[in-house]
């Protein structure tokens, strides 16, 4: 059995030391945050700990800098933002487990809350060898007595402060964590049909190996955003400069042939000369990509064609804009898509970072979405059944 956030508060935390781990990879335009529904979805767990006494140690990563200290990927915007939201300062600690970790969670008074810097400028956080990474978790285990899991975007990573660290600390599952996890269930288990996937965005290679395993277990499966111009590649299209795994063109030529009937990439894409707001654009036919220019939206005539498969669809699972939808020209076929699914009446569930932000950022109708998760390749791995190393070792010491 998986012990819970309310079985550790029923243990009593008052004046406990408490590492919480939180995703918090928000999206930014230089140091402002463009959407703060991460920080808003991490808020009921760190408020319930502190309102209980506990002395809140929030660990978190925020995009993907190389394994050393970077200004650009600082937490420093998301302090802030959690202080605000919770009407109480939140120190940010100058280092991971250094000094100042250490120095800023001695001093804590109980209901406080403490931020570690960005977990990911220290290499041992998403080192591949387990010992780099145990090392990391003992580190952390000094700055507490207990662990909860709450970041549920991150629970498909294998890393220290996710996986390693529940392995030496009494651990609990946090309530994002397992809310997210019943309403992903209804998925998994029978989904009403036609059960039409809609795949997208910009993590192309962790994301193509996914479809593999989703295939099978869908109706129709949607190709927009980065990862489309992989699938038009194994059709013979030139890409130009756009998005391309070159490793998976030979896989998505071999899915192309046995799953054709269910898959539907872009006809008609946007391109760019350059990717800003203001390069030149155009629209052209999938196969008319000119070799100097990027695809950086699907195009009218595909949105159409999406919007009708998702308007017979019963369930719809939602992941990667269709577009680069932060720039203004490359807007319309991320809003075109997410208006079709609100519209659709289906059970709907829009999942990840950035796909979650362009739902609100959009102004699409939040309401009109069944659930909208905080996690995108997390939700994708558990769809696919596979096991999320951040959830399955919570139930490993019991
Ligand atoms: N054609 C494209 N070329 C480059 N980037 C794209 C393209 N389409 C979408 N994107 C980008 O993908 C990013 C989101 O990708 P991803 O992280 O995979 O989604 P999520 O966070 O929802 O899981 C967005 O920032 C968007 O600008
Ligand atoms: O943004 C995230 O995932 P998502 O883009 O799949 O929703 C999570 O914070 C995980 O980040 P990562 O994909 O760099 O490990």
């Amino acid at each position: 059995m998986v012990k819970t956030l309310e079985d550790l508060i029923g243990e009593g935390v008052s004046g406990r030391r408490v590492l919480v781990r939180s995703d918090l990879n928000v999206p930014l335009d230089g140091s402002a945050i463009t959407d703060d529904g991460r920080v808003r979805a991490a808020l009921p767990t760190i408020k319930r700990l502190a309102e209980a006494g506990a002395k809140v140690v929030v660990a978190a990563h925020l995009g993907r800098p190389k394994g050393e200290p970077d200004p650009k990927f600082s937490l420093r915007p998301v302090a802030g933002r959690l202080g605000e939201l919770l009407g109480a300062d939140v120190r940010l600690a100058g280092d991971v487990v250094g000094a100042d970790a250490q120095a800023a969670t001695a001093a804590q008074a109980e209901g406080s809350v403490v931020l570690l810097e960005n977990v990911r400028f220290d290499p041992r956080e998403t080192s591949k060898d387990e010992a780099q990474r145990a090392e990391l978790a003992a580190e952390f285990a000094k700055l507490a007595d207990a662990f909860v899991s709450d970041g549920f975007g991150v629970v498909h990573r294998k890393q220290a402060s996710v996986y390693d660290v529940a392995r030496v600390l009494p651990a609990y599952a946090g309530g994002l964590v397992l809310a997210e996890l019943e309403v992903l269930g209804k998925l998994t288990g029978r989904p009403e049909r036609p059960y039409v996937v809609v795949l997208g965005g910009s993590k192309v290679s962790d994301k193509l190996a996914v479809i593999e395993a989703l295939l099978p277990k869908v109706d129709t499966l949607l190709i927009g955003g980065g990862m489309a111009f992989t699938f038009l590649a194994a059709q013979g299209h030139g890409v130009g400069k756009s998005l391309l795994e070159q490793d998976f063109v030979d896989t998505a030529r071999k899915l192309l042939d046995e799953h054709g009937d269910k898959i539907v990439v872009p006809s008609d894409v946007v391109v760019a000369d350059r990717f800003a707001a203001d390069a030149a654009t155009d629209t052209v036919s999938a196969g008319a990509i000119p070799g100097e220019w990027m695809g950086l939206d699907v195009g009218p005539r595909t949105v159409e064609a999406f919007a009708a498969k998702i308007a017979g669809a019963k369930t719809v699972f939602w992941n990667g804009p269709a577009g680069v939808f932060e720039l203004a020209p490359f807007a319309a076929g991320t809003r075109g898509v997410g208006q079709a699914i609100a519209d659709s009446g289906a059970f709907s569930v829009v999942g990840g970072g950035d796909s979650a932000a362009a739902v609100r950022v959009l102004g699409l109708p939040e309401e009109k979405f069944s659930h909208i998760s905080t996690g995108g390749g997390a939700s994708l791995e558990y769809l696919e059944g596979k096991e999320l190393p951040g959830v399955a070792v919570l139930g490993e010491g019991s």
